[in-house]
């Protein structure tokens, strides 16, 4: 029986399914630490025998693929984990004659995105047997080349609600350590920490993967100390504008840890640290766009998801002095601009990304494995940006009074608007939605802004335009009347920029995150 099990195993070698008829013995337990199903016994018998099929299970059999096994290790015939430094006691006695058993701890996938980590104990009659499918099992993951092992982390311990160390010990660094990942681990000091360090200090040949512990702030933190460093070490100058830029080896995690956690919903579908955690376990990749801002011809800044003038602009400007509320000071500083309703004039110039197949407007979302992102990226070419007038294309010039000028180089989901503010952006297509919100009355932009949390088409509304673009420029005017409001600030995903006026370049996947894209599948 054993040996049809290795039979099927071999006819098989991407899953684990084949180990024969199974049954659960044990019920599930809750993990104290991570909040996780922990523990189904199943019992490997001998073909030929009637089993009870396990509850909600119509088929009573498992199929895991290799590439979401975690980790496997022995278990001791009380079934507990030999291997994992604590003893791990199940709920009931293992089957009678079965002394051996190992644990398989597995991705399981649960509501709305999030993920979990499950283990499920075998029990085999021989010990041999027992050892011949943890070799199996490890050998099969050892050949898994995308994983990382290790990495180094950095943690804003006063991100979001200032759980962020906690949320990393009691969430993320068991399951680390479960799947035998190495962290160095760096809880930050002051703004810019992990900024300055990666810039100059890391040593990143010893890792794998760059994370962050905490929220879109620290993120931009790690973005910059990363593609700064890269193009560093590969003597490309990032502040010379025909400048083609490298893309980063090391993949960035995300643990979200912050108030606003747009990048990670963007790019995972939720805001939850365990799902994140085994996003960077499995060793996924997801290329990013990324946005360089300059003033003058000087680099500003580097993005990932909203640019936003005028209204988002100002929603942060005000939201800023009011740190102290945390984050409900959003909240509050959204309900003030809305009624302020400033407008401001000035000039957009883009440059249409005419060679791409999607439309901002085509209802089509960009999902894991997104083949679109695929295709366009493959015909434009990572790290690429379009910089200079003269390199082709037909700008697009529109002078105006704007209540927001946006950017999204992603969707920009978060729990309150699903959709996000382009809901049919992609993440590594090479282009970035240019949304423009001429002036109107309050009630109409309260409008639009409420089609942000419907399945309304938000652009569908005459004050409304929206074009993907390459590379779009934007020059304030002047105000000749005193008290008009003059200029809006840049909201360069949550940070305000000095200047106004911007030149705005979409570097093609220029890096990868420890993701995959929202996963289109239907969750039990
Ligand atoms: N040790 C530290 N002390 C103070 N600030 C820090 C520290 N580490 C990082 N920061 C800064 O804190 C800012 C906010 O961090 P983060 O994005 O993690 O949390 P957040 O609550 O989502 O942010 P925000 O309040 O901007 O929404 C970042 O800009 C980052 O540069």
């Amino acid at each position: 029986m054993v040996e049809g099990m290795f039979r099927e195993w071999e006819k098989h070698p991407g899953t684990v399914s084949g180990i024969g008829p199974v049954r659960p013995r044990v019920s599930e337990t809750r993990s104290r630490q991570t909040g996780d199903k922990r523990c189904e016994r199943k019992a490997l018998r001998p073909p030929g025998i009637d089993w009870d099929t396990p509850a909600g299970s119509p088929s009573g059999s498992v199929c895991v693929p290799v590439c979401e096994i975690l980790a496997v290790r022995e278990a001791d015939v009380e079934g507990r984990g030999k291997t994992s430094g604590r003893w791990q006691r199940l709920s009931r006695r293992p089957a009678e004659g079965y002394p051996y058993a190992f644990t398989v701890s597995y991705v399981e996938r649960v509501k709305q995105h999030r993920w979990r980590c499950r283990d499920v104990t075998f029990q085999c009659a021989d010990g041999a047997v027992c050892q011949q499918w943890i070799h199996s099992i490890r050998d099969q993951l050892s050949k898994l080349t995308g994983r990382p092992r290790h990495l180094l982390v950095y943690i804003n311990p006063h991100g979001g609600r200032g759980r962020g160390k906690q949320i990393y010990e009691e969430k993320v660094a068991p399951l680390f350590s479960r799947a035998s990942i190495s962290a160095s681990v760096i809880v930050t000091e002051r703004a810019n920490h992990a900024r300055d360090h990666l810039k100059t200090d890391a040593d990143l040949k010893k890792y794998d993967g760059v994370v962050c512990v905490g929220g879109d702030g620290m993120f931009s933190e790690v973005l910059h100390g990363l593609v700064s460093r890269t193009q560093r070490d590969a003597g490309v100058d990032q502040n010379r504008r025909e400048q083609r830029l490298v893309p980063c080896p090391v993949r960035i995690g995300i643990i979200p840890a912050g108030s606003t956690d747009c990048v990670c919903y963007g790019t995972v579908g939720v805001n939850d640290p365990v799902t994140s955690a085994l996003h960077i376990i499995v060793g996924d990749s997801q290329p990013l766009d990324v946005c360089s801002i300059r003033h003058a011809d000087a680099l500003l800044r580097y993005s990932v998801s909203l640019l936003g003038y005028g209204f988002y602009g100002d929603v942060l400007t005000d939201s800023e002095r009011r740190r102290w509320m945390g984050p409900v000071r959003y909240d509050v500083s959204g309900l003030k601009t809305f009624l302020a309703h400033n407008y401001y004039e000035g000039t957009v110039s883009f440059l249409p990304a005419t060679d791409v197949a999607g439309s901002p407007r085509d209802k089509t979302t960009c999902r894991a494995g997104c083949s679109r992102c695929l295709k366009d990226s493959q015909a434009y070419g990572t790290g690429n940006c379009v910089r200079g007038r003269d390199q082709g294309g037909d700008w697009r010039v529109i002078r105006g009074k704007f209540l927001a000028v946006n950017a999204a180089g992603m969707s920009c989901a978060c729990p309150r608007s699903p959709g996000g503010l382009s809901p049919s952006a992609h993440l590594a297509d090479g282009t970035t939605d240019l949304i423009l919100v001429r002036k109107c009355s309050r009630a109409s932009f309260l409008r639009h802004l409420l089609r942000h949390t419907s399945p309304q088409d938000q652009f569908d509304l005459s004050f409304v335009e929206v074009h993907r673009v390459r590379r779009f420029c934007f020059m304030p005017r002047r105000s000749e009347h005193e008290g008009d409001p003059v200029c809006s600030s840049w909201n360069c995903d949550g940070e305000i920029l000095p200047h106004a006026s911007v030149d705005v370049g979409v570097h093609c996947q220029l890096i990868r995150l420890f993701a995959r894209g929202i996963e289109d599948i239907a969750t039990p």
